[in-house]
């Protein structure tokens, strides 16, 4: 049985580069690692025609499961494996399936809100935030979500001004005030060494992990 010793939160707004920087910092750490995207944890809503569901804000965090990432989170940390639920884009739903996550030495727990549950930060032992200008982001995901989410152009600009950009403004970019660690642009090459030596630090090392985070002096 593992019990994970060290815990990342990483958040900061769509396309900012939340999943890339995840990758490159567990590249060379094979298995020892667990990224768990929080969009797997959008509330089911198989009760909604896909017309309704089109229309869901996505970028609130009433359109999370809490509790539930949270309990499986804390399961991980007692050494078991959870039934992690699986997100489909395409139609804004849950997979039927779910994948069987065993806890690891690392746990990389990764989304736009990922630091916006205060019990769930607590859980973190290294909370990050990755910050990249707004123009940035809406090409990336301009481009991702028409490639890879089946979006058109006009659905992409119309969500992106009714919903992502003020969510970002009134729920995600303050979060960056729970960070340890703010990465400017993405993945930049300085910051993804340092943590890349830090994770695997934690691979290698003996720690075992306190539950509660020191309080400052
Ligand atoms: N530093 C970077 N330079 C160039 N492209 C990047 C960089 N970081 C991410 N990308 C690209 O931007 C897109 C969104 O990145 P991703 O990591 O999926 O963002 P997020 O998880 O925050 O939504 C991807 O196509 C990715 O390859
Ligand atoms: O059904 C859905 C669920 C989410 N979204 C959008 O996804 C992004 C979050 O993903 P990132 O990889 O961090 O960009 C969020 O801004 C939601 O608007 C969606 O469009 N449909």
């Amino acid at each position: 049985m593992t019990i994970p010793s060290f815990v990342i939160g990483i958040a900061g707004g769509t396309g900012a580069g939340k999943t890339t920087v995840a990758r490159l910092i567990t590249e060379n750490v094979g298995e020892s690692v667990t990224r768990i995207p929080i969009d797997n944890y959008y509330n089911d809503l198989s009760h909604l025609e896909l017309s309704e569901r089109e229309s869901v804000n996505y970028d609130h965090p009433s359109a999370f499961e809490w509790e539930l990432l949270h309990d499986q989170l804390a399961t991980l940390l007692q050494g078991q494996p959870i039934e992690m639920p699986k997100y489909d884009f395409e139609v804004h739903n849950r997979k039927d399936e779910t994948e069987t996550v065993e806890p690891t030495d690392v746990i990389i727990i990764e989304g736009i809100l990922a630091l916006h549950d205060e019990e769930i930060n607590e859980m973190f032992d290294l909370r990050l935030y990755v910050e990249t200008d707004a123009d940035v982001r809406i090409l990336r995901r301009i481009q991702r979500d028409v490639i890879e989410r089946g979006r058109d152009l006009e659905g992409v600009i119309d969500q992106y001004l009714s919903t992502v950009k003020p969510m970002h403004e009134q729920f995600i970019e303050p979060t960056k005030k729970q960070a340890d660690l703010i990465i400017p642009e993405g993945a930049n090459s300085v910051a993804v060494n340092l943590l890349e030596e830090k994770v695997q630090a934690e691979v290698e090392g003996d720690t075992t992990r306190d539950w509660e985070r020191p309080t400052p002096e």
